[in-house]
């Protein structure tokens, strides 16, 4: 059997007859000491597979508990708030209850104060919270490089110069304003109905610009991590940080900041902690280098005024439905691609979609191509075309209960 290249190779003991008893003993001696250095070596091996093999049982054993976790029943989603000798205090997310609890023997090293654990009914510590499944990394959506440009746009040329003013001009070329010794817009609030390229113009600024874009939705901060919106808000201004240049971007920002009639509702006080979060972030602006805040709202009339004051959302655009030029602009984006026939005149179809938005002409679009399938067509006809407003009219029909205001 071939021994492993990897072993040492075992010392050979020559002693020749004609040896002097002196000789001998050298020989003896120097034989015995390479046996002990090999001794050694071998020993090492053996403690470093004992070693591998301790590692190997602690993964067996961390991903049988992950299992077992998984089958149980749905659990709860806590913070490990403070470590004590009896055992570590939890804080249940969404009810904010606090109770003491031990650790079992197997989380007793992994769990550190902040860190977000689950636990089950009778409050039982039973897993950690990798990143993965981290608030920060659900509540944040990054993109290093947003694929969206200027041309992707439609219809909202003068929204496009403003933002580039706003937020793009002070990115690229922050010396000028210095030398002329102004501040840019702290925050630009992009105001409009859904669907008319908020989300775009943001994304098209963040391409244009080689800046990350971090986008977060005010309104999951307020449903879906109660407790948490502050620390959150803290932390996407950290990324950013990281980050830089960055574009953060707040979609529905009226979750956080609208006019409060009943401030008796529980979640109240929660969300204006994180509103105030977002804007103490924001008034520590001056020192902070190349981050920019692009915030958006569909419910510009809900707003708490107090968010548009100078030094906070100051400068203020609005994105309107597209008229029927813009209307005629998107179509021919979202129809680039697409194989249409000569009888397809966008100017008619814009004409006839009075009160869609860019997001409506876009699935417009699509639904003809689908009829143009449907009918195992390759090129896409105006009546492909008029059949897709017609569906969408009785999808908006059927929606809204009363007819919708095309023509
Ligand atoms: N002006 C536009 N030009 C081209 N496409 C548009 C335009 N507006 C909307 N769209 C299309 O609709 C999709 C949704 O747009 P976007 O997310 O930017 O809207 P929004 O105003 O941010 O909406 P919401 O308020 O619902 O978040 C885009 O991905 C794009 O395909």
């Amino acid at each position: 059997m071939s021994r492993s290249p990897s072993l040492p190779d075992r010392p050979t003991l020559d002693l020749d007859p004609e040896m002097s008893p002196s000789e001998r003993l050298a020989a003896l001696e120097e034989h015995y000491a390479k046996v002990l250095r090999v001794n050694d070596q071998l020993q090492q091996k053996i403690d470093a597979a004992r070693e591998k093999q301790r590692s190997l049982a602690e993964n067996v054993d961390t991903l049988e508990r992950e299992n077992q976790a998984l089958k149980t029943a749905s659990l709860y989603i806590a913070t490990a708030e403070e470590l004590t000798e009896d055992g570590v205090i939890v804080r249940q997310h969404g009810n904010n209850q606090e109770v003491l609890t031990e650790l079992p023997a197997g989380l007793a090293e992994e769990v550190e104060a902040g860190d977000r654990v689950a636990i089950n009914d009778s409050f039982n510590v039973k897993t950690t919270l990798s990143a993965e499944t981290d608030a920060r990394a659900q509540a944040m959506q990054i993109d290093g490089s947003p694929d969206v440009s200027y041309d992707d746009i439609g219809g909202l040329d003068e929204q496009i110069r403003e933002v580039r003013e706003a937020v793009e001009e002070p990115l690229l070329n922050a010396e000028q304003f210095r030398e002329v010794g102004i501040d840019p817009p702290s925050g630009v609030l992009l105001h409009g109905p859904p669907g008319t390229g908020k989300t775009m113009l943001a994304k098209a600024v963040a391409n244009q610009t080689d800046a990350t874009f971090i986008k977060m939705a005010g309104s999951e901060l307020v449903r879906k991590f109660i407790g948490e919106g502050a620390k959150l808000v803290r932390d996407l201004f950290e990324l950013a940080a990281e980050r830089e240049p960055a574009i953060i971007f707040i979609d529905e920002i009226d979750a956080l900041a609208s006019k409060r009639t009943d401030s008796k509702t529980s979640g109240d006080a929660e969300v204006q902690r994180t509103m105030m979060q977002l804007l103490s972030e924001m008034d520590g602006f001056d020192d902070r280098g190349e981050i920019r805040i692009i915030a958006a709202t569909n419910r510009f009339d809900m707003l708490d005024r107090a968010i548009l004051r100078p030094g906070r959302f100051d400068r203020l655009i609005e994105v309107p439905e597209p008229d029927a030029e813009g209307r005629e602009r998107i179509l021919e984006i979202h129809t680039r691609e697409m194989n249409l026939a000569d009888s397809v005149d966008l100017g008619d179809i814009a004409g006839e979609t009075e009160g869609m938005t860019g997001a409506e002409l876009e699935s417009l679009t699509t639904e003809a191509g689908m009829f143009a399938i449907r009918d195992s067509r390759t090129e896409v006809t105006e009546s492909d075309f008029q059949d897709a407003i017609e569906k969408i009219q009785e999808a908006e029909e059927d929606s809204v209960g009363t007819p919708v205001m095309f023509q």
